[in-house]
């Protein structure tokens, strides 16, 4: 078990640098000797030992962030909004699955905090079905689902009102018997109502005397003045310590690969250049529509869905210089770095588009105007294609493509790598006149089925001399027995370690905002037309002209062996 509490002369070991501190051993030894997966206990066994002949050292126990006696504190964790979706689909799954795995520590209590009347066992029924998460196949999953349940509770009360979350106060009181109490405050609401639960639970519900903190989901605004407008309110309210600001993209499993696959590997940093990348394309594509969030939608739309968010963020930690050292704000530096060195977006490098309905195989699927919580002549895209550019020594030229869809035909998330054509290519007349489909490319599959493949020119054994594309794939599910964890579960065990890396800090947010928000404001002022596609297809046709501008080929249109 590698980032989860495991006790060591009964010493909890909590902090992430030391789980940081795990992960590096492991990853470096299994490099090095290239073990198997059931080898790769060998370099933890080694941190564990060489954790026991220093732990005797109380000052080293305190550098290292102990917990000397982890009887002594309590972790309660309420998550706020707890009869919604996002709450049922992803956190308390998440928060079981971490209990299974035994991440969660020794004395913790889950509350679940919403307006409707529930009650404990309401909770835990509602709970217990929901709860599809990746551990329900796994041995003794109903004994620990019924030990998970015991710890979780529910408190009704509404969003706005003191009085209601000092109540939830005096609950958690009781749970956390005199212990040192910290508390994790998960914001599962619509944004409207963000400001009320944080002042409500900040001065009723904080904890006296450990730690408070509050996962905030996005939407952070929908522009640069209402974000800032809701981080001012926070800051009345929290310190920015205390805010952990989620994007769930940067818990995902190959996201936070991306810096090992740079920074301990000696092949690509050297390439990770304009001198050799043609163009970097972050696409995001769903199989769905927006089925029952359009109400959230139509304020939205997909480039503040899915583009300023989860795309930017994959792009500011593939595009960073190396950090000074895996330490939060030494990463978030160089992220900010990239957003600011970035070319706001222009109107002409983005084309929108919205699904219209589509009937195939006697199915009629819906535009996304169908739904009835959408305005009927909205022009919110539910698609979007853009070009944007980083304005430094590294990257200066080179087009990072962005496209991210709903209602499209497959649903993926990958970064695709382009490579500069081989100067002077011997083989050149092997490939016809096409010099695109001898293109390098690296391709990094974030989900689903991840991958990491790289596409190269090979021979095709035999007597003549034919070459074809081939990948080197590294195929997860062929190469990693041990499933994935969901990005919510890494999150969440971050956010009760204090761990800030994978959150997003306010001038990241604000360097963010201020890339899009000249174009979401002409885009509304013009009321740009979107370009229509059929539910189920792969979108308009302009992401195709928009990319062929900067001499770029979209690289899923599904030709490769791996696609
Ligand atoms: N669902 C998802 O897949 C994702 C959601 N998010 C974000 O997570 C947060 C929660 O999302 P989700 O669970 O879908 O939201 P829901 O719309 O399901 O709302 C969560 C809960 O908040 C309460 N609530 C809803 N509307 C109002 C309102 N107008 N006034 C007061 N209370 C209200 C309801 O509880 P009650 O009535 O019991 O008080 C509801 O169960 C949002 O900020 C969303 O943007 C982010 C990524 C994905
Ligand atoms: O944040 C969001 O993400 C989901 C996609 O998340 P994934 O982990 O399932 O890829 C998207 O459907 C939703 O619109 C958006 O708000």
């Amino acid at each position: 078990m590698l980032r989860c509490f495991f006790n060591v002369k009964q010493i909890r070991i909590k902090m992430l640098s030391s789980c940081k501190m795990v992960s590096w051993v492991f990853f470096f030894g299994a490099v090095a000797t290239k073990v198997s997966p059931v080898e790769k206990e060998t370099p933890i066994e080694k941190l564990k030992s060489e954790l026991l002949s220093v732990t005797s050292s109380n000052e080293w126990d305190e550098k290292a962030g102990f917990d000397i006696n982890e009887n002594e504190s309590t972790v309660s964790i309420t998550v706020v909004g707890a009869s919604g979706d996002l709450a049922k689909k992803k956190i308390f799954p998440a928060l079981f699955a971490l209990y299974y795995e035994g991440c969660l520590p020794k004395h913790f209590t889950v509350y679940g905090y919403a307006r409707s009347k529930m009650t404990d066992a309401e909770l835990r029924n509602m709970v217990s079905k929901t709860l599809t998460c990746r551990i329900d196949k796994r041995e003794n999953c109903g004994e620990k689902m019924e030990e998970f349940l015991k710890r979780c509770f529910y408190h009704s009360g509404q969003y706005d009102s003191e009085e209601n979350f000092a109540q939830l106060d005096k609950k958690l009181k009781e749970h956390e018997g005199g212990k040192v109490s910290n508390r994790l405050f998960y914001l599962s609401i619509p944004p409207n109502i963000f400001i009320d639960a944080v002042k409500c639970a900040s001065s009723s519900a904080s904890s006296g005397n450990g730690w408070t903190r509050v996962i905030v989901e996005k939407p952070f605004g929908r522009d640069s003045d209402s974000s800032a407008a809701l981080t001012k309110a926070l800051k009345q309210y929290l310190t920015e310590d205390q805010i952990f600001r989620i994007d769930h993209y940067l818990g995902k499993e190959l996201v936070e690969n991306l810096s090992v696959l740079r920074f301990s590997n000696l092949i690509f940093e050297p390439l990770w250049s304009r001198q050799y990348i043609r163009n970097v394309q972050l696409i995001f594509s769903e199989d769905f529509g927006t089925e029952g969030r359009g109400g959230y939608f139509d304020h939205y739309g997909i480039i503040r869905d899915i583009m300023q968010n989860h795309l930017l963020q994959i792009l500011a930690l593939f595009a960073m210089e190396t950090p000074v050292s895996l330490d939060a704000e030494d990463i978030r530096n160089e992220k900010v770095k990239v957003l600011r060195s970035m070319r706001p977006l222009q109107l002409e490098d983005v084309v929108i588009g919205q699904y219209k309905s589509h009937s195939k195989g006697g199915v009629t699927y819906p535009a996304y105007t169908d739904d009835k919580t959408v305005p009927k002549d909205s022009l919110t895209p539910t698609f979007a294609a853009a070009a944007l550019f980083i304005d430094n020594a590294r990257w200066d030229g080179v087009p990072f493509l962005m496209k991210a869809g709903k209602a499209l035909h497959n649903k993926r998330a990958e970064i695709r790598v382009q490579f500069r054509h081989v100067p002077g290519n011997l083989y050149n007349r092997n490939f016809g006149t096409d010099l695109d489909q001898a293109t390098n490319e690296l391709v990094i599959r974030v989900q689903p089925d991840e991958a990491i493949y790289l596409k190269i020119n090979n021979k095709v054994p035999g007597l003549g001399m034919r070459l074809d594309c081939s990948n080197l794939n590294l195929h997860y599910a062929a190469r990693y027995s041990k499933e994935i964890p969901d990005a919510y579960e890494r999150l969440l065990l971050d956010a009760i370690e204090g761990e800030r890396r994978l959150f997003i800090r306010s001038d990241e947010l604000d360097a963010a905002w201020s890339l899009f928000t000249p174009v979401l404001a002409e885009l509304e002022e013009k009321k740009i037309m979107p370009e229509y596609y059929p539910y189920g297809s792969r979108g308009p046709v302009g992401a195709h002209y928009l990319a062929a501008r900067y001499n770029v080929r979209w690289g899923d249109l599904g030709l490769d062996q791996s696609a």
